[in-house]
């Protein structure tokens, strides 16, 4: 279980909500809402003692305990070795021990055998992200939280990352995104924020509906025959 309580800095305004262990969560809501620093502030990037997850308090966790419980992915990767390959970047993601067939198989589910020995700097920006997706899973913590994500995917890709969020291969999950089309198809429950605050939180089919697409996104997008049409 994940609880934030009435947490307060000059981004963010009285945040409290809880999540159940085996509910997953949409962070949505318009640029500059507050959604990347919720996100840095539920994985202790951004220090308070205002979490708890699974019962003990974020802050007196060791790194390590941290670690297997929540992990945060950036919108963007940082590569700190300039050599470093696909391969190897999963390595590193495995928190014990390497698991070489896991690799293999996720090398097969991404379809990414020809980066296998590729440096990840010259990766293009859609790759980073399905490296940082393949990343997530070999960690495997009991919460991930993903930060724009698909931002940069093709359809083919988006779809298969779909396939994964909406699969059993990562624990508990939190997307943050601005695709509103994904957001729909995962039937998540939802958290909507704007200017640091938390409007709506609840549930999938709620927020859904046009009476609250008007409220949270004006007339800008509809829902017709429960599919969501953008009006540009
Ligand atoms: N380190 C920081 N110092 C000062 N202000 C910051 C810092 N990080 C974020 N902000 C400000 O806090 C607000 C919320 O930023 P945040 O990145 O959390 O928004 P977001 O909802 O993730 O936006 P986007 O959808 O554009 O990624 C913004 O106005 C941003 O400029």
């Amino acid at each position: 279980m994940l609880e934030i309580n009435k947490y307060n800095s000059d981004i963010l305004y009285d945040v409290t909500f809880s999540l159940e262990e085996n509910e997953n969560l949409l962070i949505l809501g318009e640029n500059g809402a507050g959604k990347s620093t919720l996100a840095k502030v539920l994985s202790n990037l951004i220090e308070n003692n205002n979490v708890k997850l699974f019962d003990e308090n974020l802050c007196d966790l060791s790194d390590k305990k941290r670690a297997e419980y929540i992990n945060y992915i950036p919108p963007k990767l940082s590569i700190f070795d300039e050599y470093i390959t696909l391969r190897e970047f999963f390595e590193l993601a495995c928190i014990d021990q390497v698991d070489n067939k896991k690799i293999d198989e996720l090398i097969d589910i991404l379809n990414l055998k020809k980066l296998e020995y590729k440096y990840c700097k010259a990766f293009s920006s859609g790759e980073k992200q399905l490296l940082l997706l393949g990343s997530s899973i070999l960690h495997n913590a009991k919460i991930t939280i993903f930060d724009e994500l698909t931002a940069n995917l093709d359809i083919t890709r988006l779809k298969e990352v779909f396939d994964i969020f909406n699969s059993d291969f990562l624990k508990q999950k939190i997307i943050i995104t601005h695709n509103l089309d994904l957001a729909y198809a995962l039937k998540f429950k939802v958290l909507y924020m704007r200017d640091g605050k938390i409007e709506f939180f609840g549930k999938h089919d709620e927020f859904f509906c046009n009476e609250n697409l008007k409220m949270f996104y004006n007339d800008s997008i509809t829902k017709i025959n429960e599919h969501l049409v953008v009006n540009l």
